[in-house]
């Protein structure tokens, strides 16, 4: 019998595919470049149903036709192919209005696109254009109807809504018009000459910071941000904007995307909030010294219980050693499980650690980056096995648990033996309790970064290398440790791929329960009862290395009943090794899986900028919901920590650095749409997109439109990213050479070389990097901006100021002038003394306002300054008032003096002659009224933009055409 197509491997498309795959799958484990991408589109889906497709129908042209009634016998082919054709010519599309026929010849190609509203939000964004005053559509969502019709591109003018002209219209109002369509929506837009491609791959990372777009007053559409908490892994779909990238959270990839601060943004709005907190900026400086502190302190402690604990320490080990050799039927050895390991952690060298691995990673989430790129990885049954980490607060039974672990599978899970510079007992082994080194070799692992974590007691050291991990691995055992969380860092190597097991305690009442008969041990006091305090500081140092740490915890497991805690232990350690997980780009093993995150160079975008003033009103915001089946790059682990809500950091209101004439609205939002008051309720828009290009005329114009990409990408950003990376690889990818055991190196002090203490030089080189690491946010840049900011600030305060004064002294003039300046003599007596001193003011107010003023033009181009005025820009017009009242007071200037000067006529040497006052007076007065009021319209012009800035933007666009490139550099050397 002939076998089917489908089943005929020769035939078969699916089959032979399948074979291909199976052959790729070799190449696969080889790591041959570009296997990746072919297996990723032969893996395709559609490629996938589209060869079912093709196999189907060869099947059934095989197949000889039966007709499947007697009915059907009757049917012609005729017949059938009519009917075909009668249902494939009918039009199913929603019926849409006919064209406008009234469009002049003389209009520009435009694009009449109808939307037919459902339940879906349209996903995209409007703004005004800062010059032109158009409507523009800033920002195409992700994911968004806008962005699935393929008609609607950022930069498209928007002429006109339902047959209503935008043109002089404000985005809310354009809003508004969409929020009261119902039905059919239909756009008259002039096309982007450009449609901007997005050719980027999407990236995938892990957020290392919680935003709340909520509380960012910089975020150009607050209704289209996405909101995340650290740990979260998004999925980064658009970078074209280098400040505000569009991302969805992996575990809703079926919603539209939502804005998130890019990378650069993000960092410097750490920066800036960090340096906001006027007693915080030294918290990071003063945690590090406290810890130090409170290390100190326990040292003191324990060096007053040391003479008492050692004999028990020694006896302790001894005779636990002895009951893991006798008491154990299958005679396996659990090393690592000295109480030297947990005793030494805690000492002084854990000291010297601390400082160097939390300038290095534990602070790497509060001043690093705050995104970690991450890939898909799924262990094959040929790898090693991912190293098990447990992480926890003393007590919560991270040793316990790994010894119950250990010990029902030993021949499975294994603890790595440590190394030690004291010297082997009796009954000791080398390799077994201990691989016993001296205290040169011992520095040469700590020195080449070999020793995961490493401490000192009593004089010898201690401390677990990674050559010891990877030996338990190259047993094909699965090495289970435990790690202080600063020493996670230093452990998540490509070699390694460490699972983090967080270890939590679970609440007091139940731990009190649980915890009746157990013992703690701690340094000096052996197998202590837990006390209330134990259990509090427990669950207070859970919360802490939760809100720090949490970011890097693959899986939390709550210690209530040890029992659960246990099994729960077991099946995340199976799941680690079987299931694909989440790692961060380090451990990246295929080229094609991600790419990397840089976005190509591209030309300025005109859409939404840091320094333009215009902002983005919401179209339609977007509604995040649960996946509709896209496929992530890798399954979230399901055992990936559930994200202990991280108490929101109180953030302060400011203005915003990008200076948005808000078009935000905040009315008639419909709630059940948008996610914050500022949404813009727009009905939902959908579907039924129907393109008609009309006649072309004239080409449209976005040479105009593009004005600079004013971004802040500030210097030191890109310098931490660069410094960063060479510290990542030390820390990710662990050098294999290993550095000479030589106590002394020579440094170059006054001109010449000293030898010098290496661990001291090594102490002070992570003491300065500690303060660098404050130092570095703060460059001239930023002392530059601040005090713009400042002046910024007193400017914006002088406008009111002035216009005030100028108001005042008019009304005190002509109150003082009486009735048809019938009184200036009484006016010269009583204003002479506040003369100097009211017009030296008016002076100074009027010259700081104008300079300020002048800050939010750029007059290097003049063409376009020039035309903002004739346009009747508001901020062109206030600086020109500003001046011409500058000008006019000064040239009254004498005048004021003279009146300061006032004696009467009848007084020798007076300069008043009799009946001078009125010729004099008269032009002073009026000059006083035309600047009051030509203050007062500056003022109410500026008070239309008041957060615009000419200067910071320029200071911020500076680095626009570096970034790229730096970032392509640090992409090539990471
Ligand atoms: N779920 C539990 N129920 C009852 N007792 C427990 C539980 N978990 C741990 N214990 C007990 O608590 C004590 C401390 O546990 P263990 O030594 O494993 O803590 P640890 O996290 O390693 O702390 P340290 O780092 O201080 O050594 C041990 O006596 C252990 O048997």
């Amino acid at each position: 019998m002939k076998p089917s197509t489908a089943t005929n491997p020769e035939n078969g498309l699916s089959q032979i595919l399948r074979l291909v795959l199976q052959e790729l799958n070799l190449f696969y484990s080889r790591d041959v470049n570009g296997v990746c991408l072919l297996y990723d589109l032969l893996h395709s889906p559609w490629l996938q149903a589209l060869l079912k497709v093709y196999d189907c129908l060869q099947e059934f042209k095989e197949k000889k036709l039966v007709p499947a009634t007697t009915h059907a016998q009757t049917l012609s082919y005729e017949a059938l192919l009519s009917a075909h054709d009668t249902v494939a010519q009918k039009d199913f599309e929603p019926l849409l209005p006919p064209l406008p026929d009234n469009i002049p010849d003389s209009e520009e190609a435009m694009r009449i696109v109808c939307l037919v509203k459902n339940q879906q939000p349209l996903g995209a964004t409007i703004k005004r254009h800062e010059m032109t005053g158009d409507i523009l559509v800033a920002r195409v969502i992700h994911g968004g109807l806008a962005e699935r019709s393929g008609l609607l591109y950022a930069g498209d003018k928007l002429v006109e809504v339902n047959g209503v002209s935008v043109e002089g219209l404000d985005p809310e109002q354009v809003i508004h018009i969409l929020a009261m369509s119902r039905g059919t929506i239909m756009f008259k837009v002039v096309p982007v000459s450009a449609p901007p491609v997005n050719s980027q791959k999407m990236v995938y990372v892990r957020a290392m910071t919680e935003y709340w777009p909520q509380e960012d007053p910089t975020i150009p559409c607050m209704d289209a941000g996405l909101p995340f908490q650290k740990g979260d892994i998004l999925q980064i779909v658009d970078q074209n904007d280098a400040l505000w990238w569009q991302a969805r959270k992996i575990s809703d990839l079926g919603t539209c995307a939502g804005l998130i601060p890019s990378n650069h943004l993000l960092k410097r709005k750490q920066r800036e909030f960090w340096w906001s907190q006027p007693y915080q900026p030294h918290t990071h400086l003063k945690s590090t010294i406290s810890i130090s502190m409170e290390e100190e302190d326990d040292m003191k402690i324990d060096e007053k219980c040391v003479e008492a604990d050692e004999e028990t320490f020694e006896s302790e080990e001894l005779s636990e050693d002895k009951e893991e050799f006798v008491g154990c039927d299958q005679k396996f050895f659990i090393a690592g499980f000295r109480r030297s390991m947990r005793l030494c952690r805690r000492k002084s060298h854990l000291r010297q650690q601390h400082a160097g691995v939390c300038s290095a990673s534990g602070c790497l989430s509060a001043s690093g980056a705050p995104y970690e790129e991450v890939v898909r990885y799924q262990r094959r049954p040929s790898d090693k096995h991912r190293l098990i980490v447990l992480v926890g607060p003393s007590g919560v039974g991270v040793n316990e648990l790994r010894r119950q672990l250990i010990e029902r599978n030993p021949s499975h899970f294994q603890s790595a033996v440590p190394h030690t510079t004291r010297s082997k007992k009796s009954y000791e082994m080398d390799g077994r309790e201990y691989h016993y080194v001296s205290k040169e070799t011992f520095e040469s692992l700590m020195y080449g970064h070999r020793m995961l974590e490493y401490g000192e007691y009593k004089g010898h050291l201690y401390g677990t290398s990674v050559d010891a991990v990877q030996a338990v691995l190259d047993e094909g055992k699965i090495c289970v440790m435990d790690l202080e969380p600063q020493g996670i860092q230093i452990a998540r190597t490509h070699e390694l791929k460490p699972y983090v097991i967080f270890i939590k305690p679970s609440n007091m009442s139940c731990m009190k329960q649980s915890r009746k008969n157990a013992k703690i041990i701690t340094d000096y006091f052996v197998d202590m009862k837990f006390k209330d305090e134990d259990l509090q500081e427990m669950e207070d140092l859970a919360q802490k290395m939760e809100t720090q740490f949490g970011q890097f915890f693959d899986h939390v497991i709550v210690n209530d009943n040890l029992q659960d805690a246990c099994a729960q232990l077991l099946s995340a350690v199976q799941k680690a090794q079987e299931e694909p997980h989440v790692l961060h780009e380090p451990f990246h093993l295929c080229q094609g899986d991600i790419p990397l995150s840089r976005p190509k160079k591209k030309k300025p975008r005109t859409k939404n900028t840091l320094g333009s003033a215009s902002s983005e009103g919401l179209v339609q915001a977007p509604v995040h919901k649960p996946s509709e089946g896209s496929e992530p790059p890798a399954k979230e682990s399901t055992e990936q920590p559930k994200e202990a809500p991280v108490p929101r950091r109180q953030r302060k209101t400011r203005l915003p650095l990008e200076l948005e004439t808000s078009f935000a609205q905040k009315k008639a939002s419909n709630s059940s749409l948008l996610r914050n008051e500022n949404g813009i309720h727009m009905e939902p828009t959908e579907e039924a997109v129907i393109q008609k290009p009309r006649r072309k005329t004239k080409k449209t114009q976005p040479a105009e439109l593009q004005y600079a990409n004013e971004l802040g990408v500030e210097d030191e950003d890109i310098i931490t990213d660069e410094q960063s990376s060479p510290e990542q690889q030390s820390r990710f990818t662990v050098p294999t050479g290993i550095s000479q055991p030589v106590g002394k190196v020579f440094v170059e002090k006054s001109r010449r070389f000293q030898a010098a203490d290496r661990s001291e030089l090594i102490k002070t080189t992570e003491n300065i990097e500690v303060s660098m690491d404050v130092k570095l946010s703060w460059t001239t840049r930023d002392v530059a901006l601040s005090v713009h900011r400042a002046f910024r600030m007193i400017g914006l305060f002088s406008h009111g100021f002035l216009a005030g004064c100028a108001v005042w002294n008019i009304v005190f003039i002509y109150i003082l002038a009486g009735d048809q300046l019938s009184n200036l003599s009484n006016l010269l007596q009583q204003y002479k003394t506040l003369a100097y001193p009211f017009q030296s003011l008016l002076y100074l107010l009027l010259a700081l306002s104008t300079v300020s003023t002048f800050d939010r033009i750029d007059f290097a181009k003049t063409s376009v300054a020039i035309r903002n005025f004739l346009a009747l820009d508001p901020t062109a017009l206030a600086s020109f008032l500003y001046f011409t009242a500058l000008i006019l007071s000064l040239s009254q200037q004498m005048t004021s003096d003279r009146i300061h000067l006032y004696t009467p006529s009848s007084v020798n040497g007076s300069l008043w002659a009799a009946g001078v006052e009125e010729q004099v007076l008269q032009p002073w007065i009026v000059v006083n009224l035309v600047v009051a009021l030509l203050v007062g319209l500056s003022w109410l012009f500026l008070s239309y933009r008041p957060g615009m800035d000419l200067s910071e933007e320029l200071m911020f666009s500076s680095d626009v055409e570096e970034y790229p490139e730096k970032d392509k550099g640090l992409k090539a050397s990471s």
